[in-house]
């Protein structure tokens, strides 16, 4: 199975003001707000890495990347995808390389100016933990031929990587990408020579990366769009298989190779390959007939139920057609020796071709899923005659086990990387969720495994990966772990669990990662070369953390608290209508209206922005069907009531004292009835307060009554039951989608009880009158803090939550013992209402507040360690 397209990076390039109109005017104009949204609605539109560049001469361009940089540091949606900092200025480059939280990417550095400038840039970039471009410039100009491209660039890796010791996978070369077809015949090779280039530096340069702007290729067809994304595609193709792995590009802009039309695709392959002299005028003849749209609407098409049942098989596998599979299953079960041979024949060969066409991103991860679907039920079929023959089952590609951690209980990740390795004739064990590692081991050993892969959601789940690979290590286990899961990253897996197990730990990113990796470990020849890469590389990673500086200078307690936002008491909210503890309940049609859908296409791995993403170019068939099936669940969800939503929320007085917040029984204020710990902000911030959500209430020692509210919700009663009906029916496709309906409806069910507690039951903002657009924004005053979330990353803050709402009496949800919240669907959060009350992140704290917060929560000092991990660790 190829595994291009599952690496390939997609630089974001809206945040760009040379680039894009709308964002120079939005930073000229001050809107930093507005520009923020630039950044996100990338990020959501599935850029991997954003590009920010304010090279404008009308801007201080210094003050404007560290404005956006400070502003991005305190956004956790953006913040979690790589900065690019993008300047011709050196002093732009080092001024954002100080605001940078994570890992930076420096966009770029070049021989044009001379070894020495180049190399003392190098230092400097190396000595702050980024990556960098590297442009093929020298100090005659920029290469345009493959032999001044591949030539620049070698000079550059030896300069770097022998001079500066600066590491080879943090260099990413630009060979430049020029326009083609011009009308100017030097210019025809340009593709070619980019390629090519490509292609040797690859080979000669171990563990670069080489990007380039993809937009430059398409120049000469300003206005055609369908054109230009041809061009794209088709020059992506070929130069991804040439080793290009990055791009900047504007990913809802990009035609599928195999679906551009074949007699444009041809014509532009003449002229992105230079295949002959008049394809420049070949393509210009036939441009104008694209224009537009051009496609048009298609019909059922039943003619595939005329070919040979195999191929039917094949067909009904790739299209994820399920009516016709028991009729073809039998007739191929009738025309073949025996049944096993229809797994391992027509059925197998059909899940390769769907293992393929996902590896070289042509088909996306829902349609695997549905095409799993269908082999189920061609199994299930065929089971019965394989037992009444006694044979054996078909031998598998290996045997995994997969479960949840303890104390964790999210698993759509995990069931979906498990459907996409039984897609690929791997045997599944799956444990489910909140998994010991007691029942982990044990099962591995009874069922012989030949790897076992962990997931989990929340933070607590890494400790207790971190105990998985220490009891492996103990009980001599030699079976690779793999380690998945949104918290999971692979600087946790090197620094905290691959050095406490001597057999290979691997990070895996993402569903289309999981066969690659597992094909490489179950080869004995390639396992061994993989785990040396892998030592290779987490020890690189180690090194790097190791020698991470603080990006921004730390503070002590003391000057993070003497900074605090000093909250305008003249602005404090309404006092609420009733204090008190409100049970709730909503009906799936009521909700369903309150549902962001975006992050619900993104669980099944399309990125892109509802509703746009319907109509996108490259996901938005597939967008509109599984955005149907979502639909059709949550029809018939609304008329059986087989899921339910239930809900709590309380209002109170409250007091903040220091960094906590005091709760009283009522408004006499005499009766402290809970008490919630946060944290604060401990870095230097010059321009901006040091943020702890305490402050958003009022002083105590103001004298001013204040107020604060709490909500648990949950739309999951019922969810692991139902998944279970489909998963037993064979039926995963339809026991995913439930949990992430489910899971949209209980992020729904926040946001309307939100909205009611704002205009009814506390009533703070009685008239607002908002959209689900502008909710989903969160245009409204206040905000709804999740403990585990940024603001307030420590989980066992939920406890208070659930005390002060007798939440599991009103809801029947519950905690685990690391505090994640079950049913799976469910969220809960604090209420603050005052109008400068914002989202931020705690990031990392120091040992005087790990001190202070262990007093406050009457912990010792251990304990305190264990759940601020990730926060110290940071
Ligand atoms: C994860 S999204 C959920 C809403 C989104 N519309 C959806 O349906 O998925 C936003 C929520 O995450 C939480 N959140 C986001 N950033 C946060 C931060 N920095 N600190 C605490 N909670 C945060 C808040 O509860 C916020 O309402």
């Amino acid at each position: 199975m190829t595994q291009q397209f599952s690496s390939f990076i997609n630089i974001g390039e809206r945040t760009n003001v040379t680039g894009s109109a709308k964002f120079k005017r939005l930073i000229l104009d001050g809107d930093y707000e507005a520009a923020l949204d630039v950044a996100r609605q990338q990020v959501e539109n599935g850029a991997q890495i954003i590009d920010i560049n304010m090279d404008e001469a009308m801007l201080d361009s210094v003050q404007a990347m560290q404005i956006f940089l400070n502003l991005i540091a305190s956004e956790p949606d953006i913040s979690r995808v790589p900065i690019m900092i993008d300047s011709s200025k050196w002093e732009v480059i080092e001024a954002g390389l100080k605001c940078v939280q994570g890992k930076a990417i420096v966009n770029s550095i070049s021989l044009k100016e001379g070894e020495a400038l180049f190399l003392q840039q190098a230092r400097l970039i190396k000595r702050y933990g980024a990556a960098t471009v590297v442009m093929a410039f020298d100090e005659t100009g920029q290469a345009d031929t493959q032999q001044r491209k591949v030539e620049i660039c070698q000079r550059s890796y030896q300069l770097l990587t022998q001079k500066v010791n600066f590491p080879p996978e943090d260099i990413i070369f630009d060979p430049n990408i020029f326009a083609v077809a011009t009308g100017i015949e030097e210019h025809n090779n340009y593709a070619v020579d980019f390629i090519e280039a490509t292609r040797v530096i690859r080979q000669t340069c171990p563990h670069v990366n080489v990007s380039g702007g993809l937009s430059n290729i398409s120049f000469s067809f300003r206005g055609n769009n369908p054109v230009r994304e041809a061009m794209h595609s088709v020059f992506l193709y070929h130069a991804i298989r040439a080793g290009m792995d990055m791009a900047i590009v504007n990913a809802g802009q990009l035609e599928v190779y195999d679906e551009i039309p074949s007699a444009l695709r041809e014509a532009v392959e003449d002229v992105i390959l230079n295949k002959r002299d008049d394809a420049t005028e070949r393509l210009l003849d036939i441009a104008p007939q694209y224009q537009g749209d051009g496609k048009t609407a298609q019909k059922e098409d039943l003619s595939w139920r005329e070919a040979p049942v195999n191929k039917r098989l094949e067909h009904a596998l790739v299209k994820g057609i399920t009516d016709y599979i028991i009729d073809d299953t039998e007739e191929a079960r009738q025309q073949a020796e025996k049944p096993l041979h229809v797994i391992e024949g027509p059925l197998m060969d059909g899940m390769n071709v769907v293992g393929d066409l996902f590896g070289e991103g042509k088909m996306f991860l829902p349609q695997v899923v549905k095409s799993a679907r269908v082999m189920k039920k061609a199994v299930a079929h065929l089971q019965p005659f394989i037992e009444a023959e006694k044979s054996s089952g078909t031998r598998s590609n290996g045997k995994i086990l997969l479960a949840t951690v303890k104390g964790d209980v999210h698993d759509i990740g995990k069931n979906i990387v498990g459907v996409v390795l039984q897609c690929n004739n791997f045997e599944v064990v799956d444990l489910g969720v909140m998994v010991s590692c007691e029942t982990i081991l044990h099962t591995a050993k009874a069922e012989d495994v030949d790897m076992i892969g962990l997931s989990g959601l929340i933070t607590p789940s890494l400790d207790e990966m971190v105990h998985v690979a220490k009891e492996m290590q103990r009980q001599q286990f030699s079976l690779p772990l793999l380690i998945g899961g949104a918290t999971t990253s692979k600087a946790h897996t090197a620094v905290k669990i691959e050095q406490n197990y001597n057999a290979p730990v691997v990070y895996v990113a993402n569903a289309s990662r999981a066969v690659g990796v597992c094909q490489k470990l179950l080869n004995q020849q390639s396992r061994e070369k993989f785990a040396i890469e892998l030592e290779h590389e987490y020890e690189k990673v180690r090194q790097q953390h190791a020698r991470k500086q603080p990006r921004s200078r730390p503070v002590t307690l003391q000057e993070a608290r003497e900074n605090k936002c000093a909250l305008d008491l003249g602005k404090l909210p309404d006092a609420p209508k009733e204090l008190g503890v409100f049970p709730v309940t909503a009906d799936i049609d009521t909700l369903r209206n309150y549902i962001d859908w975006t992050p619900f296409f993104l669980t099944w791995s399309l990125a892109g922005k509802y509703p746009r993403i319907l109509n996108d170019e490259v996901v938005g068939e597939q967008a509109q069907l599984l955005f149907d099936d979502a639909n059709a669940i949550l029809d018939q969800l609304a008329q059986t009531a087989a899921l339910k939503a239930k809900g709590v929320c309380g209002v109170f007085a409250a007091a903040n004292i220091g960094d906590d917040i005091e709760i009283y029984a009522d408004n006499k204020r005499n009766h402290v009835v809970g008490v919630a710990h946060h944290l604060r902000q401990q870095t230097l911030k010059p321009d901006y307060p040091n943020y702890c959500l305490a402050d958003f209430v009022a002083p105590k020692s103001s004298g001013v009554e204040d107020y604060m509210g709490a909500f648990a919700v949950t739309a999951g009663i019922g969810e692991d039951e139902l998944a279970k009906c489909y998963r037993d029916d064979g039926d995963d496709y339809n026991a995913i989608m439930v949990k992430a309906v489910a899971d949209r409806l209980a992020e729904a069910f926040a946001e309307f009880l939100h909205e009611r507690v704002r205009k009814e039951i506390w009533g703070y903002a009685a008239d607002e009158n908002l959209d689900n657009d502008a909710l989903i924004r969160e245009k409204y005053q206040g905000i709804r803090p999740a403990p585990g979330y940024a603001a307030c990353p420590e989980h066992t803050e939920k406890q208070l939550i659930w005390d002060l709402l007798d939440a599991e009496k009103h809801t029947g949800m519950r905690l685990t013992d690391s505090y994640a919240m079950w049913p799976g669907a469910s969220v809960s959060g604090w209420y603050f209402a005052h109008p400068q009350s914002r989202y931020f992140a705690v990031a990392k704290i120091q040992s005087d507040q790990v001190e202070d917060y262990a007093q406050r929560k009457q912990w010792d000092i251990t304990t305190a360690n264990k759940w601020l991990a990730p926060n110290i660790n940071e």
